[in-house]
């Protein structure tokens, strides 16, 4: 197959550094041909959020009805849901369509703090989504509020809720290290009977950090159908991620924390 279709079903930023905008940046980046499911409207910049407008649940399945029963999704980024009835309605889409290599970036809160996912919603994701994604990349508040515990500390901490996620139904979960105080930033790949697959790279000192959980999920997405396993997909995505990091600071965009620099990989 000469191109893979990598569709992203999420929230928008108007300012370019995560949600859709991020995504689609991302699958081009690594080769996918990219298309979008907006969920969400999103008045937000690099300072923060102002405004959230959910898109009707009904509206979001015509979307995904109209573009997979035309188009062929290679795989599937899943970003901010909002609320309980847009995970109702993307969960029957999944089951309608099933389509492969479905990634969930299980989106709650962002870096400016504020809520992206209804805090009473978080019993659907568990419930509807985590069974449905081949991969989960939940950052430690979001495996922590996933679990109803307190976030982890280390990487051993890490390993211990990424199993507890198994045991609630996900089939492999990408934990991520960004929010630990650490000179390295570590994430975890954590499935049934295997020992932790740890990637880690060396943090790069940026205010740019906006929207570095959209890039590495949909990286992944988009390196899924191009790569021989979920472990390969996520070295390269981590791979060109740090380098979206290093070059963040080439970029002149926003007051707050800017986003980070897509740029066309060199594989
Ligand atoms: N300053 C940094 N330098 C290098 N990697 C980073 C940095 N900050 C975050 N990361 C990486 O970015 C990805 C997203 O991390 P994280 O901040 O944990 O998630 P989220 O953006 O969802 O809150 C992870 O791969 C993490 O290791
Ligand atoms: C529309 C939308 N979706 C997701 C996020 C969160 O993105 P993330 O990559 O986790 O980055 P930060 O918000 O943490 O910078 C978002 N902000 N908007």
């Amino acid at each position: 197959m000469s191109s893979f279709n990598i569709l992203s079903i999420a929230g928008t930023d108007p300012s370019g550094g995560a949600g859709i905008q991020a995504d689609l940046k991302a699958f081009s980046a690594l080769g996918g041909y990219g298309m979008s499911v907006v969920t969400a409207l999103v008045a937000q910049t690099t300072t923060g959020v102002a405004e959230v407008h959910r898109v009707p649940p009904e509206f979001i399945t015509r979307q995904l009805d109209v573009l997979l029963e035309d188009v062929r999704a290679d795989a599937v980024k899943i970003g901010m849901l909002a609320d309980t009835e847009v995970i109702d309605a993307v969960a029957e889409a999944l089951d309608a369509h099933r389509p492969p290599h479905v990634v969930l970036d299980p989106v709650m809160v962002a870096k400016s703090g504020d809520r992206l996912l209804a805090a009473d919603a978080i019993g659907a994701v568990r419930a509807r989504l985590l069974p449905r994604a081949d991969l989960i990349t939940p950052n430690l508040p979001e495996a922590a509020e996933l679990l109803g515990v307190e976030e982890a500390v280390d990487t051993a901490g890490m390993e211990h809720q990424a199993r507890g996620l198994l045991d609630l139904g996900a089939r492999r979960v990408l934990i991520k290290g960004g929010h630990l105080d650490t000179a390295e930033s570590t994430d975890l790949l954590v499935e049934p009977g295997r020992p932790a697959v740890p990637f880690t790279a060396p943090r790069v000192a940026t205010k740019n950090t906006h929207g570095t959980g959209c890039t590495l999920s949909s990286a992944i997405a988009a390196l899924l159908p191009q790569r021989d396993g979920c472990a390969d997909a996520v070295r390269d995505a981590k791979e060109y991620l740090t380098e979206a990091l290093r070059r963040a600071d080439d970029l002149d965009v926003g007051a707050g924390k800017g986003p980070v620099h897509h740029f066309h990989a060199w594989w």
